[in-house]
């Protein structure tokens, strides 16, 4: 599996205040927005593109667009924070959702809402998830979109730890990996340290 860490100051600064426990919910949001801003714009550096015929005021010129724009697929609760960023760097992207919440005994994801299109084939897809744990929930997620015939699928995640990362290579899935952190490993709690605590709670409070 192609794993690609967004190794920027930028990027490391704004991990920083997510991580950092005395960030309010909005400045962890904010954070988590401008974070997204760079993950997305690094995943969608090698997408394929088509030229196509443009007038400038003064003449005419060769325009580039994207050839597939992507899916994206936020898994709720906490990638729906990363969507609105994703959006508005590729406005051509659709938008399907995933609901899943862990079990706290076990750590398996429980699917609570699955909206997709159909069909997949040929489509681009952009999983859009800031917690890559276990890795239980990506690879459900992945196994719902590979159903639907996806064979080009981008997990975006803010922090794995290195079991969620071995969880998705070992899937088999067609999947590649942007991410700005591989952390140490997990907790008793199936949390990531040193990671950021719960995405989902740090953005809109608990569950
Ligand atoms: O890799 P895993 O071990 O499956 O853990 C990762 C999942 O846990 C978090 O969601 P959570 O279940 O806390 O739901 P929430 O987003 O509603 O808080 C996170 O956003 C992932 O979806
Ligand atoms: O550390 C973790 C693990 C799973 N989900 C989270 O939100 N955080
Ligand atoms: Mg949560």
């Amino acid at each position: 599996m192609q794993t690609h860490v967004v190794d920027h100051p930028l990027a490391a600064a704004l991990l920083t205040t997510m991580r950092d426990a005395r960030s309010e919910n909005a400045t962890f949001r904010s954070a988590l927005r401008r974070l997204t801003h760079m993950l997305v714009y690094e995943a969608m550096r090698d997408a394929e593109v088509e030229e196509f015929p443009v007038d400038t005021p003064v003449a005419a010129t060769t325009g580039i667009r994207l050839a597939k724009p992507p899916l994206l697929v936020p898994v709720l609760r906490a990638g729906l924070g990363m969507v609105e960023q994703a959006s508005a760097l590729i406005p051509s992207a659709g938008v399907g959702f995933v609901g899943m919440a862990r079990d706290e005994e076990t750590h398996q994801p429980v699917p609570y809402l699955e909206s997709l299109p159909a069909d997949l084939s040929g489509i681009p897809v952009f999983v859009l998830d800031p917690m890559l744990a276990t890795g239980g929930s990506m690879v459900h997620t992945i196994d719902l979109l590979v159903a639907r015939g996806a064979t080009d699928v981008t997990a975006v995640c803010v922090v794995a730890a290195p079991a969620g990362v071995d969880a998705l290579a070992a899937s088999g899935h067609p999947v590649r990996l942007v991410i700005a952190s591989i952390d140490d490993g997990l907790d008793e709690n199936a949390f990531i340290v040193p990671g950021l605590g719960d995405a989902g709670d740090r953005q809109f409070g608990p569950r």
